[in-house]
C-alpha cells in the first residue's frame, strides 16, 4: 500500500504538517484509519500505541471519549460516538473544541479515491504544567526510525486548499516550495520562479508588482524582515500593498528545513486600528467634555442671568452667584442645598412676595418647583426691581429656573407705550388709543348690561386765541381745557385729545341720554370758565356732540363719527351747547 503515490503523498503531507505543528489522520472510505503523523499523538496522546492501520473510526473515537468524558457523561458515550462518526462523514466546515488543555480546530477534507483526511491545529488554553508535558511530546524526533519519511511532494493540491500561505525554505533560507495562497498573498504568478529566491526577494516583488504608491510601509516591512528572518523565532507581522498585512510564523524542522505559515491578518489589523481610533476618540471626547464642563461652570458663574436647578424631589441643587444677588439669598443657605419650600419660606418672611399678584403668590407658595411646561412671569421685588422668572421642565424630572433683571427693559417698554398712546401736550390719551379703548368698551358694556356715551368736544373760537396771544398761549389753553375735562369726568371715564382743539370723553355706565346730556352741559360750563394764562384773561367756549352706545353702531370709528356729526349740529345751533346724535 505504501507504494501507492497517494499514500506516499499523505505520509509526506503528515511530515510537512508536523513541521507546522498540525496533526493529521487519514481514513479510507469505510472510515478505517490509514495514516497519521506525530503531531496527532501530541494532541491526542490517548491514541499513542493504540492506533493501527484498518482501525475503525468508532474505535478511535471511543478512546478519545473515554479519556475526555467525566463519570456523569460516560453513560452517553455510545450516543456521542455515533454522532461523531456521523459528523466525520458529513463534515464540510472546520470547528473547534477543547481537549486536554488545548483549543483544537479541526478541518476534514474528502479525497477522492482515499476517503477523508482530518487535520487539527491547536492553541494552548492549558495550565503551565500541562504545557510543559506537551512540549516534551513535541520534542520527539518526527523522523525517528520506523516513522516513514516522505518522498518529494509532486502533487500539492492538498496544501493549496489550506487557507494560509505556506513557504518551505532550506537551511540557506532559499525557498524550496510555496503553496497557492502564498502566491496570491505576494502577487506571484509562477510557483517555479519562486524556487531559490529569498523571502525578501518575494516581499520586494510583491511591492514592485503593486506599482507606485506610498512606500513607507514597504521600508517599514523590510526593517521588520531584516530583524526577524535571520532567526526562525517569534512570529512577526509585515505590511503588504493595499493596506494588507501578513503574520509570518516560522517552525524549524530538524533537518534544517524551515516551514513558514503566512496568515492574512488584514481584517484583524483593521479591527485593531478601529479599536485604537475608537479609544482615541473616546479619550478626545472625554477631554472635550471636561473642557465643556469647566466652560459651563465659568459661564454659569459669570452670566448676567440667575440660574437655579430644582431636582425632581424639590431640592435647589444649584444656584449661581447672580441668582443669589438678584434674590438677596444668603450663600450659606443655598450651599446647604435646601428644599425650594424652605427657600420660598425664607423669601416670604422677608416680604419678597408682598408686591406680587395673588396669582403669582398662589402659584409660588404652593409649588415644589416642578412644572409640566415652560412658565414665565414677572416678579416685582420689594426694592422696585422686576425679575422675569422663567421655569422649564427638565427631562427626567425637576426644573431649571432663570431670573433676569428686566427692570430697565420694562421701564423702557412702559415709556415707549406711553408715548405711543398719549398726547404730548396734554398728557391725555391720543386718538388711536382712545379708539382702542372705545372698541374694547363695546363688548364690555354688552357683557355688563350697561351702556356708555361718547362725547365729542370741539372748542369754539380757538383759532382767534392762537392768532391773538400766540401759539404758546394756545398750547397752555389746550392743556387747561384737558384738566377741566379730566376734573369733570369720573374715575372710570376716559378723556382723550383727538387732535387740534378736539377732545373726546368716554362716559361709562350710562344708558339714559339725560345723564350724558348733564355731563355734556357740565363740560361746556367747565370750559366756559375764564382763565388766566401768561397774564391774559382768556375765555373760550365748546360745542359737544354725544352718541349713546345703544345706537346701532358697534364700531368705535363709527361711534366717534356719529358723535362728531352731533357736535356739528351743536355748532350749527349757535355753539356753546350740547346735541345728541339721532335726537
Ligand atoms: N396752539 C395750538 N394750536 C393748535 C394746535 N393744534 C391745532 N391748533 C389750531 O387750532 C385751530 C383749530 O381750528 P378751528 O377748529 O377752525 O378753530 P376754531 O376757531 O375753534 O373754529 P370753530 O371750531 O369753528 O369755532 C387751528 O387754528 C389750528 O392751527 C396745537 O397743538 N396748539
Amino acid at each position: 500500500m505504501s507504494d501507492d503515490p497517494i499514500f506516499s503523498l499523505i505520509h509526506s503531507l503528515g511530515d510537512t504538517l508536523d513541521g507546522l505543528d498540525v496533526a493529521l489522520c487519514a481514513f479510507d472510505e469505510n472510515d478505517c484509519t490509514l495514516a497519521w503523523n506525530r503531531t496527532f499523538f501530541k494532541f491526542f496522546p490517548e491514541h499513542e500505541g493504540h492506533v493501527y492501520v484498518g482501525e475503525p473510526y468508532h474505535a478511535n473515537l471511543r478512546r478519545f471519549y473515554t479519556e475526555r468524558l467525566d463519570a456523569q457523561e460516560l453513560p452517553n458515550i455510545d450516543r456521542y460516538i455515533a454522532a461523531g462518526v456521523e459528523r466525520h462523514r458529513a463534515q464540510t466546515r472546520p470547528y473547534s473544541f477543547e481537549h486536554r488543555g488545548l483549543r483544537v480546530h479541526v478541518s476534514s477534507l474528502p479525497i477522492a479515491g482515499v476517503g477523508r483526511v482530518r487535520v487539527w491545529r491547536a492553541e494552548a488554553v492549558q495550565s503551565p504544567q500541562e504545557q510543559e508535558k506537551l512540549e516534551k511530546v513535541g520534542d520527539v524526533n518526527i523522523h525517528e526510525p520506523g516513522y516513514p519519511r516522505s518522498p518529494m511532494v509532486e502533487s500539492t493540491e492538498l496544501f493549496d486548499r489550506i487557507p494560509d500561505g505556506l513557504m518551505i525554505c532550506g537551511e540557506d533560507q532559499r525557498i524550496q516550495w510555496v503553496n497557492e495562497p502564498f502566491m496570491q498573498m505576494y502577487s506571484l504568478v509562477d510557483r517555479a520562479a519562486a524556487t531559490g529566491l529569498s523571502f525578501e526577494d518575494i516581499y520586494r516583488g510583491a511591492w514592485a508588482a503593486d506599482g507606485p504608491g506610498d512606500m513607507a510601509p514597504f521600508y517599514e516591512g523590510l526593517t521588520i524582515l531584516h530583524e526577524h528572518m535571520r532567526f526562525a523565532g517569534a512570529p512577526f507581522e509585515v505590511p503588504l500593498p493595499r493596506n494588507r498585512w501578513s503574520r509570518v510564523i516560522a517552525k524549524q524542522g530538524l533537518d534544517g528545513t524551515v516551514f513558514y505559515a503566512h496568515v492574512d491578518i488584514t481584517e484583524f489589523k483593521r479591527q485593531q486600528r478601529r479599536l485604537a481610533q475608537a479609544e482615541r476618540s473616546a479619550r478626545d471626547s472625554e477631554a472635550q467634555l471636561r473642557e465643556k464642563s469647566i466652560l459651563l461652570e465659568a459661564t454659569l458663574e459669570n452670566m448676567d442671568q440667575g440660574v437655579a436647578k430644582i431636582s425632581a424631589t424639590g431640592i435647589v441643587e444649584l444656584c449661581n452667584r447672580r441668582a443669589l444677588e438678584l434674590l438677596d439669598l444668603p450663600v450659606e443657605l443655598m450651599a446647604s442645598k435646601p428644599s425650594l419650600v424652605n427657600v420660598l419660606a425664607y423669601l416670604r418672611a422677608r416680604g419678597e412676595f408682598d408686591g406680587a399678584s395673588q396669582e403669582i403668590q398662589d402659584m409660588l407658595l404652593n409649588s415644589d418647583g416642578g412644572v409640566d411646561q415652560q412658565q414665565v412671569y414677572d416678579r416685582p421685588r420689594p426694592d422696585g426691581r422686576i425679575l422675569e422668572v422663567q421655569t422649564v421642565p427638565i427631562k427626567g424630572g425637576g426644573a431649571l429656573r432663570t431670573f433676569t433683571d428686566v427692570t430697565q427693559r420694562k421701564q423702557a417698554e412702559h415709556r415707549i407705550r406711553h408715548v405711543a398712546e398719549h398726547d404730548g401736550l396734554t398728557g391725555l390719551l391720543n386718538r388711536s388709543a382712545f379708539l382702542q379703548t372705545l372698541q374694547a368698551a363695546v363688548p364690555d358694556a354688552r357683557r355688563q348690561g350697561q351702556g356708555f356715551a361718547v362725547l365729542y368736544v370741539d372748542l369754539d373760537g380757538f383759532k382767534p386765541i392762537n392768532d391773538r396771544f400766540g401759539h404758546a398761549v394756545g398750547d397752555q389753553l389746550l392743556a387747561w381745557v384737558a384738566r377741566q375735562l379730566a376734573q369733570a369726568a369720573r374715575e372710570n371715564d376716559v378723556v382723550a385729545r383727538l387732535g387740534g382743539d378736539e377732545f373726546a370723553l368716554l362716559q361709562r355706565g350710562v344708558s339714559d341720554r339725560d345723564s350724558a346730556l348733564r355731563l355734556g352741559e357740565r363740560l361746556v360750563q367747565a370750559i366756559a370758565q375764564p382763565t388766566e394764562i401768561e397774564s391774559h384773561f382768556i375765555q373760550i367756549g365748546a360745542s359737544v356732540g354725544i352718541v349713546m352706545s345703544s345706537a346701532d353702531a358697534t364700531n368705535a370709528e363709527e361711534l366717534l363719527r356719529k358723535a362728531d356729526s352731533a357736535m356739528y349740529l351743536a355748532k350749527a345751533s349757535g355753539r356753546g351747547c350740547v346735541r345728541i346724535y339721532g335726537a
